[in-house]
């Protein structure tokens, strides 16, 4: 049985890259919306440390205590504004470190406030506004992280609709000083009476809406404009989006007062880069048929490194998958928008702790009708950014946004639907500058879609050369030494 000993070399390609680029993908934010992006796109990456932006000693010893010493160029972009007072619109691709981008400079404000008895009630000061309960779970582990080594108490809290008013009622007293919601549950709050308007206006001294361009395709617009009476002008809004589209426009005209737009790496731009340059991709072309066993001879002899999240585009083949593996003592778990809530949020934190190493998700969340109208609209409109960006802003309802932790290898047990599946599935890796690698399995069916991909990346990207190699370590004799075994196994 071949013995492939891949992942140092891995591991030593990737540096390669990694220490290739590094330097060279600058910042590319600078004030204002038009005049903006162009400049600093050249501009080397400075290296910027948190002591340099100013932050509160408390937090900058909770970074150091959880290993963040840099600022990613989002960070060190919109911090700085942020703290200064401003509104702020910022675009960055998945994985740039939104988060933090926002809740630093708020939990910095409330520090002081604090420290100087000048915290106002009744009501919380800051509201965080994500699209679905689980980028709520995520938004409120992240700042409770922070403030676990805060000596100062402030009190964060999440509030979802699967609550109960009573539940809601007592996470609300007190009042927390930071409110991760989504617009629907405030919205909710606000008719019942659990959260007086009043008090809103009173307290509410930062709004921030996270995914932006995911909450108005959950349908959060008259939400949001039933919240707008309630926030007061003093209110300083901040807008975090992975990409722009009109829905994004929409809000910030909505909800945003003379914001200062942030754009770092916007998808649809020629000379950005639609996957980070850290992260590797390949392909290997197989059968349909023998997909199983390739997954199986890439896990089996560790040709690819862990963690690894596999996408797969039914529900149906995710199950047979994780059944295949765990006849080989493969642990895996399903991720899908079917299962209920409570067991996806699980599912996610299991994996975040790494209770397990392989997460087989179905991001495939479209109806019947839904992909028949693709299916029409794709005749006429060829791959092109317009509709990459288009696809990008309505889709992966359940992978979308989530910060699966240190995932290093996306594989595309079946490729995705179209070029902007691919973009989002392989944003889980390479997150905040780490190096990540995504395999994507092409049987001759999918060969179309791939060249889409091919093409697309290659567009977007502005180069002539395959963007995807040939993944190098798998060999045919490598899948057919397992080949017997697992037609024992299952007869697949
Ligand atoms: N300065 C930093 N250095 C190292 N890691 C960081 C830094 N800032 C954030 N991270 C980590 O990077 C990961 C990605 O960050 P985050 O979830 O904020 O990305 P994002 O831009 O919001 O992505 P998405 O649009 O997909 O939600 C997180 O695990 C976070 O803890």
């Amino acid at each position: 049985m071949p013995r492939v000993k891949p992942i140092p070399e891995m591991e030593e390609e990737a540096e390669e890259v990694r220490q290739e680029v590094e330097g060279a993908s600058g910042a590319e934010g600078s004030p204002d919306a038009g005049a903006g992006g162009e400049e600093g796109a050249e501009e080397e990456e400075k290296e910027v440390s948190f002591d340099e932006l100013g932050l509160d000693e408390q937090l900058k010893r909770a970074l150091r205590k959880k290993g963040i010493a840099k600022a990613t160029p989002i960070q060190q972009e919109a911090i700085p504004l942020i703290l200064e007072g401003k509104d702020v619109v910022a675009k960055a691709k998945t994985g740039s470190g939104k988060t933090f981008a926002y809740l630093l400079p708020l939990l910095h404000d409330l520090l002081k406030l604090s420290s100087e008895g000048r915290i106002r009630k009744p009501a919380p000061n800051a509201f965080i506004l994500v699209p679905t309960r689980e980028l709520c779970q995520q938004v409120y582990n992240e700042a409770s992280s922070l403030l676990e080594f805060c000596t100062s108490k402030l009190k964060v809290v999440q509030v979802t609709a699967s609550m109960s008013d009573k539940d809601i009622t007592v996470a609300l007293s007190g009042p927390p000083n930071i409110l991760v919601s989504t617009p629907a549950c405030v919205a909710t709050c606000i008719s019942k009476g659990i959260m007086r308007g009043s008090s809103i206006k009173e307290s509410l001294s930062m709004m921030i809406l996270d995914e932006a361009d995911l909450l108005l395709s959950y349908r959060c617009e008259d939400d949001l404009k039933a919240l707008i009476p309630h926030i007061p002008r003093s209110c300083q809004s901040i807008l975090m989006s992975a990409t722009s589209s009109s829905d994004v426009d929409k809000l910030i005209k909505l909800l945003l007062h003379n914001p200062f737009v942030l754009t770092l790496t916007e998808v649809g731009r020629a000379k950005d880069d639609v996957i980070p340059k850290n992260v590797q991709q390949f392909w290997i072309s197989c059968d349909a048929k023998d997909k199983m066993l390739h997954i199986l001879a890439l896990l089996k002899f560790e040709l690819i490194q862990k963690k690894v999240l596999i996408f797969v585009n039914s529900i149906d083949a995710a199950f047979r998958l994780r059944l295949f593996l765990e006849k080989f003592g493969i642990r895996s778990a399903v991720l899908n928008a079917e299962l209920p809530q409570n067991s996806r949020l699980h599912i996610i934190e299991a994996f975040n702790a790494r209770l397990f190493d392989y997460l087989i998700a179905t991001d495939d969340t479209k109806t019947k009708e839904d992909k028949q109208t693709d299916k029409e609209n794709k005749k006429e409109a060829r791959v092109s950014r317009k509709h990459l960006q288009q696809t990008l802003d309505a889709e992966f309802g359940v992978v979308r946004g989530i910060d699966f932790k240190n995932v290093f290898t996306v594989v595309n047990f079946d490729m995705p639907p179209d070029p902007a599946g691919y973009v989002h599935r392989i944003g889980r890796t390479g997150r905040a500058n780490k190096t990540g690698a995504s395999v994507s399995l092409v049987s001759e069916e999918e060969s179309s879609i791939f060249e889409d991909i091919e093409h697309m990346l290659q567009e977007v990207e502005n180069k002539d050369i395959d963007c995807i190699s040939p993944f190098p370590l798998l060999t045919k004799d490598a899948v057919d030494s397992l080949r017997y075994r697992a037609q024992i196994e299952v007869s697949f």
